[in-house]
């Protein structure tokens, strides 16, 4: 029923005045219906007025912690996309699959024919069964947008979310001082082992080798279906950005260069409303200094990701300044 929530106003009478027509009984109240009644009574009348939950035209597939979440709040403001509920992530493709595709369609947004239906899951970029499940799933074939950073500051920024994580939930460590520094050796155990090689088994590490995943997904999808999307972008020009999503998918122009503003509080660029109200892209809490390892440690993971870097620019036909670093 969450979906009932976003409707707009004139949306929600419109929805009234149908569920009327539908009952005979004059005493006939939608909320006396079972919950699966409700529904279905619901989704007719949706149709009724050209509404519909689809399968996601779009998709963002990843990468984790390269500026996925503020790409779905400011693309969400424009008024040809819709996201599921509050901008959810549904890990369909990596972690429901089971659950069956009427599941997935069940937390879709309600959309118009001219709308787009747009979902995000990080996960799905390194999911080993995702871009094959998803070509055999999604029909007509989706467009994704793949967010990606350079892949040691994407390492650092994972660590110090999941060491958030584990934290909030009382599994972390929890007697001393936490510096910057204290942060970065334990980052560095995690992801160097003891002969000074960068540890390949480690999920930090294997998520940032971009070239490897995303050699599965040109298996089964065209390099045309992606739009790639660099985090430093869209924390430093995110009018920029939304402007080339726009253009490519072949949505009217509705963002200008007023609706974004740094927020210095918030240390963010932030989407800016009619009526100047700021709205800005979620963020977790900074209580734990991001890690900062040393030099070498930053060195030998810059060594190990070059030829990878390269082999990605190649697989794209771009370049980012951090294939050279
Ligand atoms: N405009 C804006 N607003 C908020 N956050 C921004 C923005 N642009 C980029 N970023 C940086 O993106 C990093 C988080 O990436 P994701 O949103 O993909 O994280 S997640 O995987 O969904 O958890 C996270 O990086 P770190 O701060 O280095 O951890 C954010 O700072």
């Amino acid at each position: 029923m969450n979906t009932l929530k976003q409707l707009p106003r004139k949306t929600l009478h419109h929805f009234c005045e149908n569920l009327s027509k539908l009952a005979d009984d004059k005493k006939f109240t939608y909320w006396r219906l079972p919950t699966v009644e409700r529904w279905e009574v619901a989704l007719r009348s949706f149709w009724s007025i050209g509404l519909e939950q689809r399968l996601p035209d779009v998709l963002g597939i990843g990468v984790k912690k390269s500026g996925t979440n503020a790409v779905v709040h400011f693309l969400k403001q424009h008024p040809l996309i819709k996201v599921p509920h509050e901008g959810k992530e549904i890990h369909f493709f990596d972690k429901h699959y089971s659950s069956g595709i009427q599941f997935y369609k069940a937390n879709m947004p309600l959309v118009n024919e001219s709308q787009l239906c747009f979902e995000k899951t990080p996960r799905y970029f390194v999911t080993g069964g995702a871009p094959k499940n998803i070509a055999k799933d999604i029909l007509p074939k989706p467009k994704f947008l793949l967010c990606v950073r350079d892949p040691v500051k994407r390492a650092l920024s994972d660590w110090h979310h999941e060491t958030l994580i584990k934290t909030i939930k009382g599994r972390g460590r929890s007697s001393g001082v936490r510096t910057a520094e204290s942060e970065g050796k334990r980052f560095a155990q995690e992801v160097i082992r003891n002969d000074g090689t960068v540890n390949t088994r480690s999920d930090f590490i294997r998520t940032s080798i971009y070239d490897i995943h995303f050699e599965r997904w040109l298996m089964y999808h065209s390099r045309e279906q992606f739009l790639i999307l660099e985090e430093e972008d869209i924390s430093s020009d995110p009018y920029q950005e939304m402007k080339r999503i726009e253009q490519f998918l072949g949505i009217g122009s509705f963002f200008k260069k007023k609706m974004f503003a740094y927020n210095k509080g918030k240390q963010v660029m932030c989407f800016v409303h009619e009526n100047h109200r700021e709205d800005c892209p979620p963020r977790y809490g900074v209580k734990i200094p991001h890690p900062t390892p040393t030099k070498g440690v930053i060195q030998t993971m810059r060594d190990f990701y070059r030829s990878h870097n390269k082999r990605f620019e190649d697989m794209l036909g771009m370049k980012f300044y951090w294939s050279d670093l």
